[in-house]
């Protein structure tokens, strides 16, 4: 494990329009950690993965990746970051594929290296049925596996994740944990917002809690305690007691 976290929010604040969207939050993550984001609707989870992410300016604080100021150094996130946003925004007249080569060029993968990239994710996501099919036509869940290998293909050290498990089918819910539990497996560091708290018992070392914009519970995951779990974000989200965060 690196000495430094791969990940190191540190006091992170973002109003939207005019309001807090997120509030002094610190967090941080070491490679091979899965850490589920959890809270109600607004509590501020798509506003700190668009920030991790590099998409969404903070007002105020710092994110460091592997140590370094990544507000001062942005070109980290193309490298280190695989992004999976809320609404993964495709091009309707690129196939499957062709978004796999435009994605890989943007994350400065070229040649032999782009083929087999692109191949890699293909067969690892079972997407060859689709490859040649035009983003447009895909179904929600295929729209959401094609973002996903978008996120996965150049092998990023962190993965963030917005809802991931969004519009997918049973099979691909099962296969979705086993890729998360492999990535993190491999030493990729995962962050990931859900609404599903099975999601977070079945691939999550640690869970946060986010309330308001603040960051009100940080604590270890007992896998498969789907019950404490469920304890724990009744009283911390939706009462809404400040309550201290806890570091895992
Ligand atoms: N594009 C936007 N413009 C203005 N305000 C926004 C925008 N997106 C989110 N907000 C506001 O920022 C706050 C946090 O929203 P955010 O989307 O981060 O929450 P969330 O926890 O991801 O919610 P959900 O579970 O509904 O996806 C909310 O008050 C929301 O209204």
């Amino acid at each position: 494990m690196n000495a430094e976290p791969i990940l190191q929010l540190d006091q992170l604040s973002r109003r939207r329009a005019g309001r807090p969207a997120v509030q002094n939050l610190s967090l941080h993550l070491a490679s091979g950690q899965v850490l589920g984001l959890l809270g109600v609707n607004g509590a501020g989870k798509s506003t700190t993965l668009s920030m991790i992410a590099g998409a969404l300016r903070p007002d105020s604080g710092s994110i460091r990746l592997n140590g370094t100021d990544f507000l001062e150094h942005p070109e980290l996130a193309r490298q280190l970051i695989g992004w999976l946003p809320e609404r993964a925004p495709l091009w309707p007249e690129l196939t499957v594929s062709e978004h796999l080569v435009a994605h890989g060029r943007l994350r400065g993968l070229h040649g032999v290296a782009l083929k087999q990239a692109r191949e890699a994710i293909i067969e690892r996501l079972e997407l060859q049925p689709l490859a040649r099919r035009l983003a447009g036509v895909l179904s929600q869940g295929q729209r959401q596996r094609l973002g996903l290998a978008c996120a996965l293909l150049h092998r990023p050290a962190l993965l963030v994740l917005d809802e991931p498990a969004n519009a997918l089918d049973p099979v691909q819910v099962a296969a979705l944990r086993t890729l998360i539990r492999a990535e993190a497996a491999a030493g990729t560091a995962v962050i990931l917002s859900t609404h599903l708290l099975a999601e977070v018992t079945a691939v999550c070392d640690r869970v946060a809690i986010l309330h308001e914009g603040t960051l009100r519970h940080d604590g270890v995951v007992q896998a498969d305690d789907h019950a404490a779990l469920e304890r724990t974000f009744f009283q911390v989200a939706m009462q809404g007691a400040p309550q201290p965060a806890r570091a895992a």
